[in-house]
């Protein structure tokens, strides 16, 4: 399992991963000098998502036979570093002229493809990578990525008073994983009543939690959750660090950027080569668990979390909904929520 957090920190630094028979560069940290150190004869291909290769107009049969899988781009003498970032940054996609042609073949080993872009998204960084096959020694498989997110490698670290403006009394519990990877606080407030708690999952967000962002309803109703529950008697407050629905703060930032271009925030996703939204609830169903909650009643417009905590053997005895007000700056952004991920606004 160190082996998933070491290739995490490569990525981060432009470094080179190897998973299954592939090593890979990802495109988004690296650059032209460390392509040339990585690929001195101009051999590796590029691999993207599926979304993002649509949106380029580059899924051919072979991605339509195969959707949400990996898509590998053949190298080409024009595929050189400059364009390769063009094609994973969508920051560039009005600006800059597609050359190519571009012709998509067969990834090779579709799963240790498609765990290479799992593994970008875990590290905040697009999902892109110059890649070749070269077997390397201490190569990682695809199940020891799966391994690296299972929540049930999530354990309790510790406990302490932390009173809060919504309950003086209020507890705070951390948790983590064996392996470093992200840590998850649960704020409780009240204690158990013989009810079952009234649970909100909030998914952090700098931008909305700290700086007060207007774009976003994340504060107003982060701050809403810890009165509701305070008011409801005892409940419990996930501070899951899901950071922009899983992709993390530099690739949200970037779905904001492509929002002043006019995409929404599904589409902006979409264009990044994410899912639209890429959270895994089943870590906040494990802390739940380890917090000894199996019912309860869930703050939240969003029906997905129901689904998801209900598939992860947690009993919602009720959903109960969470407005806040909108502004003029999210006013579009709810409606979006409402209109194309089946928010109940
Ligand atoms: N990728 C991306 N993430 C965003 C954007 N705006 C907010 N977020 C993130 O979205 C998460 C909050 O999710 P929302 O979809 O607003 O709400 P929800 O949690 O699904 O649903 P509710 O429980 O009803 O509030 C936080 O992690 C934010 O950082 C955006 O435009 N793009
Ligand atoms: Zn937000």
């Amino acid at each position: 399992m160190p082996a998933v957090a070491r290739a995490i920190d490569a990525l981060r630094r432009g470094w080179p991963v190897a998973i299954g028979p592939f090593s890979l560069l990802a495109i988004d940290t690296a650059d032209a000098g460390q392509l040339a150190a990585f690929d001195p004869d101009s051999q590796a291909d590029v691999l993207l998502s599926a979304s993002r290769a649509e949106t380029l107009k580059l899924a051919n049969q072979r991605e339509a036979a195969n959707p949400g899988h990996a898509v590998r781009i053949e190298r080409a003498p024009w595929l050189d570093f400059d364009a390769a970032t063009a094609l994973a940054d969508p920051a560039l996609d009005l600006a800059t002229p597609f050359k190519g042609p571009f012709r998509a073949i067969a990834a090779g080993d579709q799963q240790a493809a498609d765990a290479a872009l799992e593994l970008a998204r875990i590290a905040g960084v697009l999902p892109a990578f110059f890649v070749l096959e070269r077997v390397g020694a201490d190569a990682l498989s695809p199940a020891d990525i799966d391994v690296f997110s299972d929540p049930a490698n999530l354990r309790l670290a510790t406990r302490a008073r932390l009173p809060v403006e919504a309950d003086e009394g209020a507890e705070i519990v951390a948790f983590r994983t064996a392996d470093g990877g992200d840590m998850h606080v649960a704020l409780i407030l009240g204690g158990p009543d013989g009810t079952p708690p009234l649970v909100r999952l909030h998914s952090e967000c700098l931008t909305g939690d700290v700086l007060g962002s207007l774009k976003c309803d994340c504060g107003p109703q982060l701050h809403a959750a810890l009165k509701e529950i305070s008011g409801a008697g005892w409940g419990i407050l996930l501070y899951l660090r899901q950071e922009g629905r899983g992709i993390g703060l530099v690739n949200k930032l970037r779905a904001y950027a492509l929002q002043d271009q006019g995409f929404d925030t599904v589409d902006a996703n979409t264009r990044l080569g994410f899912r639209i939204d890429a959270r895994d609830f089943r870590v906040a169903a494990r802390m739940l668990e380890l917090l000894g909650q199996r019912r309860i009643r869930l703050l939240t417009n969003n029906p997905m979390k129901v689904a998801e905590l209900e598939k992860a053997g947690i009993e919602v005895t009720e959903r109960v909904p969470h407005r806040v007000a909108a502004n003029p700056h999210n006013e579009k952004y709810l409606a979006t929520k409402r209109d194309r991920t089946g928010h109940q606004l």
